[in-house]
């Protein structure tokens, strides 16, 4: 056992800085499979994003690291790459074993020069709840170490190599632990580095790390639905269990901007060389712009002006792209799931169909789906109105999600 490092108490822990490491470097070979599980997609979204989206939705947490496989950067990019949010730090590469990935990430962590409270999750628990952090975040403001656990229900046995039976321990003293696991960052550092100095592998978890370097670990009340997907039969019933919780929605959206003068227009967050610009306050991207209202619209929350108002300054000649992604983000963090995105763009010119798998593509990445959810219609109103006379363009847009009804 390592003599136990001090817990600082001189800070005030209610002003301590809050960070969450996610962990999404393994290989994922008991779920089978081509592409690792973090980057499946679960109901639409790839479980990385989806175990990711609670975090970004806390605001007490000031910074967010991925650590991910050597090799993994395209499918993180296709998986979290749009998410505008500048507490998402860059991914790091992790280790072998989980225990190896956590220390890198920590290790990481420590050279940014942070210090304060650290949750560590597990990117293959997707149905984390914004209210299991709230707990994981209250009991680390009191708790060196502090990990979510159920009752088990299931008799527990400890059995020798031959699976004989050595012992049946009482079980109203057994829980089943999950993740975010919460510490103290320095005495977590620590305990993995000496474990990695004394060449101790087999951690399964963090909280067997404190224990071993002599801290206490607390518990709280852990959910029975963040479960960790680990085998096939765990998408099967993770996606079903979805699917029982979700009612369809529908939203639709639209935007117009005049044209004026400049050389080019955005649309669908592609840059189209055109003989004209828009008058815009943002970047003017009609399409983006009806994408947004549509979200916004499944999810009953006002308008892209409600949360991106023009008379604030900082959206001025603002991407757009980020307009989209905020509201793909809520839907994630409501528990939903975008099922398919449609648009429809109206003008004379630019020509839209030469622009078209771009713009697809495009709004795929940034709304995290895969293009196939995401169709393009562009059509002119043969020469009468406002945009038949090329004064300017407009875009429908509907949006089909599936959301959990709320309580
Ligand atoms: N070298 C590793 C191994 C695991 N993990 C992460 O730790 C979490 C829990 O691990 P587990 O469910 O065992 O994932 P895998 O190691 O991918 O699964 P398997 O053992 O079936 O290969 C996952 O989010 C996984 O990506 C990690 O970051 N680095
Ligand atoms: C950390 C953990 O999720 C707690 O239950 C679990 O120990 C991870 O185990 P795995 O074998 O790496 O999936």
């Amino acid at each position: 056992m390592l003599e136990p490092v001090a817990v600082p108490t001189e800070t005030k822990i209610e002003t301590l800085p809050v960070a969450a490491l996610i962990v999404a470097a393994g290989r994922g070979l008991r779920a089978g499979g081509e592409t690792p599980k973090q980057y499946r997609e679960l109901a639409g979204s790839p479980v990385l994003r989806q175990a990711l989206a609670p975090f970004l939705a806390e605001a007490a947490i000031s910074q967010i690291i991925t650590v991910i496989g050597a090799g993994d950067d395209a499918l993180y990019a296709q998986s979290v790459g749009a998410i505008a949010d500048a507490r998402l730090a860059a991914p790091v590469s992790g280790g072998e074993t989980r225990q190896d990935s956590v220390r890198l990430g920590l290790q990481a962590l420590s050279g940014s020069g942070f210090d304060g409270i650290v949750l560590i999750h597990d990117a293959a628990r997707p149905f984390v709840s914004s209210a299991l952090i709230g707990r994981a975040l209250a009991a680390a403001r009191i708790e060196v170490a502090a990990i979510p656990a159920l009752a088990v229900t299931d008799t527990i046995k400890r059995v020798d190599a031959a699976g004989c039976v050595v012992e049946t321990p009482p079980r109203d003293r057994l829980v089943s632990v999950q993740t975010p696991q919460a510490f103290r960052f320095r005495p977590l550092l620590a305990a993995h580095e000496a474990a990695a100095a004394a060449d101790l592998t087999g951690f399964t978890d963090d909280a067997a790390l404190m224990e071993w370097a002599g801290h206490s670990v607390a518990t709280f009340p852990g959910d029975a639905e963040n479960v960790k997907l680990t085998h096939p039969q765990d998408f099967t019933s993770a996606t079903e269990h979805l699917e029982r919780r979700l009612t369809v929605r529908v939203g639709t959206g639209y935007d117009v901007h005049a044209f004026t003068e400049g050389d080019h227009v955005w649309l669908g967050g592609v840059r189209i060389p055109h003989s004209q610009g828009v008058k815009a306050h943002s970047d003017g991207d009609v399409a983006l712009h009806a994408l947004t209202d549509a979200l916004l619209g499944t999810l009953a929350e006002g308008d892209i002006g409600t949360h991106f108002p023009p008379s604030d300054p900082q959206w001025r000649g603002a991407s757009s792209d980020r307009f989209l992604a905020f509201a793909a983000n809520r839907i994630a963090e409501r528990g939903g799931r975008i099922d398919h995105l449609d648009l429809t763009v109206v003008c004379e010119a630019p020509k839209v169909g030469p622009h078209r798998d771009a713009i697809r593509a495009r709004i795929a990445a940034i709304a995290g789906l895969t293009p196939d959810r995401v169709a393009i219609k562009a059509t002119t109103s043969e020469r009468m109105g406002f945009t038949g006379r090329g004064e300017g363009l407009v875009a429908f847009a509907t949006a089909t999600v599936r959301l959990p009804e709320q309580e």
